[in-house]
């Protein structure tokens, strides 16, 4: 049997995405530890937070005002962490939806995974905090 499925298309879509994705990543063996750490209980703030960062990015609505690579910048990962978090990123975004909103959502995690990779890299490299 076919499963048809939704695009992402509003917010409580974004909130199913997001609740998802993490209830994921917490329990990850890889990745788990690290965001537990770093989180603590802070869980429904980080989850607030992502909310509005996805609602920002796939529908240009303001909310989100922060700046997503700061917090990344000295955290002990690599490649192979964040291309475990994108498995899991696109696991769940394709579990549940399917259309230009998801492909989008997609394509966004994979050029800001390459992006945070790259400047980690280099931040590592050259301990130049300048890229920030
Ligand atoms: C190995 C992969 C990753 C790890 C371990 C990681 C870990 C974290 C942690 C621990 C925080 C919370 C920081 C804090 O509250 O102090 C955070 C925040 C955040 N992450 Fe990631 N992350 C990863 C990949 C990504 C990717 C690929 C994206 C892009 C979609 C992303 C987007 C964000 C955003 C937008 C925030 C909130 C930044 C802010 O405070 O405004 N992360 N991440």
């Amino acid at each position: 049997m076919q499963i048809i499925k939704n695009d992402i298309s509003n917010f409580s879509d974004i909130q199913l995405l997001v609740d998802t994705f993490y209830d994921k990543i917490k329990n990850d063996s890889l990745l788990g530890p690290i965001f537990n750490g770093i989180i603590k209980d802070k869980w429904d703030v980080h989850l607030k937070k992502m909310y509005s960062f996805w609602n920002t990015i796939l529908f240009s609505e303001p909310g989100y005002t922060g700046s997503p690579f700061p917090p990344h910048a000295k955290l002990p990962v690599q490649k192979e962490h964040f291309d475990h978090w994108l498995i899991l990123f696109s696991g769940t975004v394709n579990s549940l939806f399917e259309g230009e909103k998801a492909n989008e959502a997609l394509w966004r995690a994979q050029r800001m995974a390459e992006m945070f990779n790259f400047k980690i890299e280099h931040f590592r490299n050259n301990g130049n905090l300048s890229i920030l």
